[in-house]
């Protein structure tokens, strides 16, 4: 089964169109980017989200920054606009990974065109390089889940980690795809994903574009949910993974894999290998972003929290290592994650 969305992501001659992910699923809108500054504030503003689909459209951005420049002398101005896009959104190491990317292609040419062909090569690359990630990785997932339980069972899911995440198919959601057309998995349970509900309105969207079986939940009825039972595995993606295995992800993966353990359900994390950070020891050294208040103090437009209230609104938070019992990538399967086992995958 083919994930009904391609992707959220189009890059159509010189222009980059990202599927408004603010308005669905409601609208199906689609924002047009032929500056970079218009890359940098979708990243902002969650147009476009997801760790691999913000680090592909910010590797677009680049492309639209050589080309707006392509008359300067240096490539400063080049550098300066991968900054801004590098500091849109601070937790996914996608982002810093697709701009490096960019940059060393860059920085091999000197003349304006063929440094822009060269880009526009390399961010395509990046683009269907994640689409053949996540599909292999859902083969890997899909076929661990598949070797664990001897029958078809039902799983949790949190924020949304599909097709709208990433370049295509998705990671987590990848594997969900994967595993309920093999029979795998029976059913979804779906965390709504407060404050900004992308379980709600994207992955519900996208599993409901699948057929798949699936219901909605407040991600406060999970503890419930384990204890009833009804899943076996947790499955997340991630933003960004130290070099022992902690994993940044969307507020609420900490508790929830907390809840999970405590009930005897197994937690998997999804991701590529960019999302892995070997550069930083541990998830307490993994910057957490922190976003406006009014994504608590309102809901559709309509203040839902009194005036004069203060909000603490962090878009992620750390699972430690001790509490993931398999870690998925395009490479494989990583049982109960440490440093030593990902140092050794990574380097694969
Ligand atoms: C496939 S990575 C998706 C990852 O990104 C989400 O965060 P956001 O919606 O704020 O970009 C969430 O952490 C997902 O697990």
């Amino acid at each position: 089964m083919c994930t009904p969305l391609n992707s959220a992501i189009d890059w159509q001659g010189n222009t980059l169109w990202l599927l408004d992910q603010r308005a669905l699923p409601v609208d199906t809108r689609w924002l047009e980017c032929t500056h970079v500054d218009q890359v940098n504030e979708a990243i902002q503003t969650m147009v476009v989200r997801g760790a691999p689909a913000i680090g592909i459209a910010a590797a677009y951005g680049v492309v639209l920054s050589a080309i707006a420049h392509r008359a300067a002398s240096t490539i400063d101005p080049i550098i300066d606009d991968c900054a801004r896009l590098a500091q849109s959104r601070p937790t996914a190491v996608n982002l810093q990974w697709a701009i490096d990317r960019m940059l060393g292609v860059l920085k091999k040419h000197s003349a304006p065109q063929p440094a822009i062909d060269a880009l526009v090569h390399e961010a395509e690359a990046i683009h269907r390089e994640d689409i053949e990630n996540n599909l292999t990785l859902a083969e890997h997932g899909a076929a661990f889940l598949a070797q664990q339980e001897p029958a078809s069972f039902a799983v949790m899911t949190h924020c949304n980690t599909g097709a709208l995440a990433t370049g295509g198919h998705g990671t987590a959601l990848g594997i969900i795809q994967t595993a309920w057309s093999r029979g795998v998995i029976d059913h979804v349970v779906v965390n709504e994903t407060r404050p900004w509900m992308q379980g709600a309105r994207l992955t519900a969207w996208e599993l409901q574009q699948s057929g798949i079986s699936m219901a909605l939940q407040t991600e406060g009825a999970a503890g419930l949910t384990f204890s009833s039972g009804k899943t076996r595995w947790l499955i997340v993606g991630a933003d960004r993974i130290a070099a022992n295995g902690d994993v940044a992800n969307k507020i609420g993966t900490y508790t929830l894999a907390i809840a999970a353990r405590h009930h005897g359900m197994r937690v998997m994390v999804a991701a590529p290998i960019s999302t892995f950070d070997l550069s930083i020891p541990d998830g307490s050294h993994i910057p957490i972003e922190t976003r406006s208040e009014d994504e608590l103090f309102y809901q559709g437009g309509t203040r839902i929290a009194p005036d004069g209230i203060r909000a603490f609104n962090p878009a992620f938070d750390i699972t430690p290592h001790t509490l993931i019992d398999a870690l998925v990538t395009e490479q494989g399967v990583i049982e109960t994650p440490c440093r030593e086992k990902i140092e050794n995958h990574v380097k694969v």
